[in-house]
């Protein structure tokens, strides 16, 4: 081979490469590029351990059943997805029905501003997302509100990618992010003008402790809505099927065992919120949410080829192949549970924290 036709061919596979890493294998936003990907506040060489021990959880599911045990399991499993979430997802982490004609990520805008728009706060109010992930609905709610929003997650790694992209779009004056814990917020009593959760209280065992927060630190009078991960009416548990799908999802999503759409807003009474509005927003005439995640199939295998040439390089974790593995796994059993209908991410609950009842003269 002559040196002209070596140079063409090095430039050649040079630019396959650079096509193939940067350019597809860069995040919907620009969040993150493969090159990135790491095991969030994990060591590089702890990530295998701890995915390991992700799945001990769930061959000891009595662990799991222990509530207090739950919120680290919880953080592991964001430390190991964050990164592979925003690089093959976007900043949002959470689904939404397609709208013909519009891209996934208006139709993702779309479905955060729809919760703000609910909660009917002015600019200048002061309101909660509760599991925050990286920020991407909190931005947009306060860029569409001009609302203070405050969002609190378990992970600090996802703390530390939530304020770095706040600062990089403006929003970090509107947009402040606490690590904590949503079943014991370190926020005062009747402190918020309005709160939300988009796909995330689905991670706590018991629904009452999550929702027995947020009461108690919004001010009488103010709205709460939610975007919950159920199972709908055509769950059938004595369906081995349906059961494998469901189980699949759990193990997929760090979910302590999910919820009957019945049960949300028996727990919001419960701990005494008064319900205005439930609607399961996946039904017609909204389009399949799971369209997105069937579209990408191609681009998941190329995804998987590409983390495990970097696994390999060093560049990435050992782990994240596997972290990845599961992921590839978990969207066929999300997809299932969409197209069987016996599943929904966005079973939606609007309540309202009562007015404070003024104490009679003769009490
Ligand atoms: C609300 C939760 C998360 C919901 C979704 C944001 C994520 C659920 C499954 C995830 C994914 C599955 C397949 C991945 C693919 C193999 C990879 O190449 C690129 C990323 C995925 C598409 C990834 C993206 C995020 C999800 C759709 C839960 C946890 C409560
Ligand atoms: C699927 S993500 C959704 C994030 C965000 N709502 C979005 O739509 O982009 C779930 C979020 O809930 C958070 N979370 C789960 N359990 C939590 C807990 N006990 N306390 C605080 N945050 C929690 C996770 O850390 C993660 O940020």
């Amino acid at each position: 081979m002559d040196s002209l036709t070596l140079f063409c061919t090095a430039s050649l596979l040079a630019a396959g490469l650079y096509w193939f890493v940067c350019v597809l294998g860069s995040a919907e936003q620009k969040g993150k590029h493969a090159v990135q990907l790491s095991g969030g506040s994990i060591a590089k060489e702890k990530v295998q351990d701890k995915y390991e021990q992700y799945w001990s959880f769930f061959r000891r599911p009595k662990e799991i059943e222990t509530a207090d045990k739950v919120p680290a399991f919880v953080d592991t499993f964001y430390n190991l997805v964050t990164d592979i979430y925003e690089w093959g997802w976007g900043q949002s982490f959470h689904f939404s029905p397609s709208i013909p004609g519009k891209s996934h990520r208006d139709a993702t805008r779309i479905h955060e501003e729809m919760a703000v728009d609910l909660l009917n706060v002015k600019p200048g109010a002061r309101i909660l997302d509760a599991g925050c992930g990286v920020g991407g609905p909190m931005r947009a709610i306060a860029a569409h509100s001009g609302a203070n929003v405050v969002g609190i997650t378990i992970n600090e790694y996802q703390v530390n990618r939530a304020r770095m992209h706040n600062k990089k779009a403006g929003l970090d004056k509107l947009c402040e992010v606490v690590c904590g814990n949503f079943l014991q917020m370190p926020f005062k009593d009747n402190t918020f003008d309005g709160a939300y959760s988009i796909e995330a209280t689905c991670h706590a065992p018991k629904l009452e402790d999550v929702y027995s927060e947020i009461y108690r630190v919004l001010k009488p009078g103010s709205l709460y809505v939610s975007y919950e991960w159920v199972t709908t009416e055509l769950y059938r548990g004595d369906d081995p099927e349906h059961v494998e799908v469901i189980q699949g999802i759990e193990r997929g999503d760090a979910l302590p065992g999910l919820r009957s759409y019945k049960d949300i807003a028996e727990v919001a009474e419960k701990v005494g919120f008064e319900v205005i509005k439930e609607k399961d927003l996946a039904k017609p005439p909204a389009n399949p949410w799971w369209t997105r995640l069937k579209m990408g199939r191609i681009a998941y295998w190329r995804n998987h080829i590409l983390v495990t040439v970097l696994a390999w390089l060093g560049i990435a974790p050992k782990g994240v192949v596997d972290v990845h593995e599961m992921l590839f796994v978990t969207a066929d059993y999300l997809t299932r549970g969409g197209e069987t209908g016996i599943f929904t991410p966005m079973h939606m609950i609007l309540c309202r924290k009562p007015e404070s009842k003024v104490a009679s003269s003769s009490a």
